[in-house]
C-alpha cells in the first residue's frame, strides 16, 4: 500500500535551516497538502519525497519501502522511486509531440513499444487529450500542457503523484475548472497524491488533509473543515481565510465559558472554549467575518456578545456586505447580510463562534493603529 510516511525530516542549506523537524503520514488514496506561504518548505518536503533533495535529518518511506533515512545511510535515487511528479513549469519538450514527450519515461523504463502506444493512449484518455497525441506542445493552450504534463506523470502507473503549484500558470477561471477535473481525476484513480501550493482556497476545495507550514514546521494537520473551523494556532487562523483577532485578558471562568476583557474597546466577551485558560492571563479571541454580524445599535438579539462600534466603510461583494468597523482604536472586519448601516452600530457575535488562544498575538498591519483613521 502506498502509504507515505515521514519522520522527523530536516534539511539545511549551508546555515539556512529550512525544514526543521516535520513528520507526517499519508494514507494510501488519500490528496494531501502542503499549504503555506513562500519560503515555508513545502517545495523543499516535496523535492525530499521525489529523492530531488537529500535531507540532512529524518526517514521517508512509501508501502514500507525505505526512500530515505539519514541515520542509516539510505538514499534510493528519484528513478527508482516510481513517483509521478508535476511542476509549475511544465517541462514539456517543445520539438517533441505530445505523443513523443510521454514515450520519454516509458523508454527510460525499457517499456516495448507497442505496450508503449497503449499506454500513452490510455494516459491521454484519462486528461481527456486521447485525439491531440500528434499536436506539439506549442498548438495546445496552457490548460492542455497542463493536462499533458500530468498524462506524462500517470503514464507509467506511479504509486505516488506529487504535484507542485501545477495549476498556478494558469488564468483564474480556467484554474478553477482545472481543480474542479484535477480533484475528479484524483478520485477516480484512488492515487495517493501530494499536492503544494500557497493558495487556501486550492487547499480546502482539493485535499483530503491539509498540513499548514511556517518556517519549516507544520503548524497543523487536518480536513479542510479542522484546519478552517479550529484553526490550532492563530497563525492558521489568519493564513486560511481571514480572521480577526482581540487582545485581552480573561477576567473569568465558568467551565468552558470565559470572559475577556478588550484592550481595544475595555468592554468584555463571552467565548465559549475547550481549552482552558486561567483567570488574569493574556489571550487573543479570534473571530472571522462571516461570524460577526453588524445591527442597529437598538437591536441586540439575546444571548450574544455586543460591542460598540462604528462603521468606516462599508461595500457590496456580490452576495453580502462588507464592513470596517471601529473597536476602540482597533478596525474589524465583518461580512454581513444587512446592508446600509453607518454610523453607531453593535458588533454581535455567538460566544460558541469565537476562538481563544493563549496569549496575545501581534496583531495583522490592517487592524492595527486606527489612531490615522480619519474617517
Ligand atoms: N537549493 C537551495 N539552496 C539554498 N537554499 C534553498 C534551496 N532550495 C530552497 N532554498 C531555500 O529554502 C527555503 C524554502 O524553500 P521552498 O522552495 O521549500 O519553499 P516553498 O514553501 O516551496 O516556497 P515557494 O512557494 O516560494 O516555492 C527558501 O528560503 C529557499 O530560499
Amino acid at each position: 500500500m502506498p502509504e507515505v510516511t515521514v519522520k522527523n525530516l530536516a534539511k539545511t542549506f549551508g546555515d539556512n535551516s529550512v525544514l526543521r523537524d516535520v513528520t507526517f503520514t499519508i494514507k494510501d488514496g488519500e490528496f494531501f497538502t502542503l499549504l503555506g506561504a513562500s519560503g515555508c518548505g513545502k517545495s523543499t518536503t516535496l523535492n525530499c519525497i521525489a529523492g530531488l533533495e537529500q535531507p540532512t535529518e529524518g526517514s521517508i518511506a512509501v508501502g514500507g519501502r525505505p526512500f530515505v533515512d539519514a541515520g542509516a545511510g539510505i538514499f534510493l535515487p528519484p528513478e527508482e522511486r516510481n513517483l509521478g511528479m508535476v511542476f509549475q513549469s511544465y517541462a514539456l519538450w517543445p520539438h517533441m509531440t505530445i505523443a513523443k514527450n510521454l514515450a520519454l519515461p516509458l523508454d527510460i523504463r525499457k517499456v516495448p513499444k507497442d505496450k508503449q502506444r497503449t499506454l500513452i493512449h490510455d494516459a491521454l484518455d484519462k486528461v481527456g487529450l486521447a485525439a491531440l497525441s500528434g499536436r506539439y506542445p506549442h498548438q495546445l493552450s496552457g490548460g492542455q500542457q497542463q493536462r499533458v504534463a500530468l498524462a506524462r506523470a500517470l503514464v507509467y502507473s506511479p504509486t505516488v503523484l506529487l504535484l507542485d503549484e501545477p495549476l498556478s500558470n494558469l488564468d483564474a477561471k480556467l484554474r478553477e475548472q482545472a481543480r474542479a477535473w484535477l480533484k475528479r481525476l484524483q478520485e477516480e484513480l484512488g492515487i495517493t497524491t501530494v499536492y503544494v501550493t500557497h493558495d487556501q482556497d486550492e487547499a480546502l476545495a482539493l485535499s483530503d488533509r491539509i498540513a499548514v507550514m511556517e518556517g519549516g514546521n507544520m503548524i497543523q494537520i487536518g480536513t479542510p473543515h479542522e484546519i478552517y473551523e479550529k484553526p490550532a494556532a492563530p497563525a492558521v487562523a489568519a493564513f486560511v481565510g481571514r480572521c480577526n483577532f482581540l487582545t485581552g485578558k480573561v477576567v473569568s471562568v465558568d467551565g468552558t465559558r470565559h470572559t475577556v476583557l478588550l484592550d481595544a474597546s475595555g468592554e468584555v466577551v463571552r467565548v465559549d472554549s475547550d481549552t482552558r485558560v486561567p483567570t488574569g492571563d493574556s489571550v487573543t479571541v479570534a473571530v472571522r467575518p462571516e461570524r460577526l454580524e453588524v445591527v442597529a445599535s437598538a437591536e441586540t438579539p439575546a444571548g450574544v456578545n455586543r460591542l460598540d462600534t462604528q462603521v468606516i466603510t462599508s461595500s457590496y461583494v456580490g452576495s453580502r456586505y462588507e464592513y470596517d468597523v471601529r473597536l476602540g482604536d482597533q478596525v474589524v472586519q465583518v461580512l454581513s447580510g444587512n446592508a446600509g448601516l453607518a454610523g453607531d452600530v453593535a458588533l454581535v457575535f455567538d460566544p460558541g463562534h469565537a476562538l481563544l488562544y493563549a496569549d496575545r498575538v501581534e496583531l495583522p498591519e490592517d487592524q492595527r493603529d486606527l489612531l490615522t483613521v480619519t474617517s
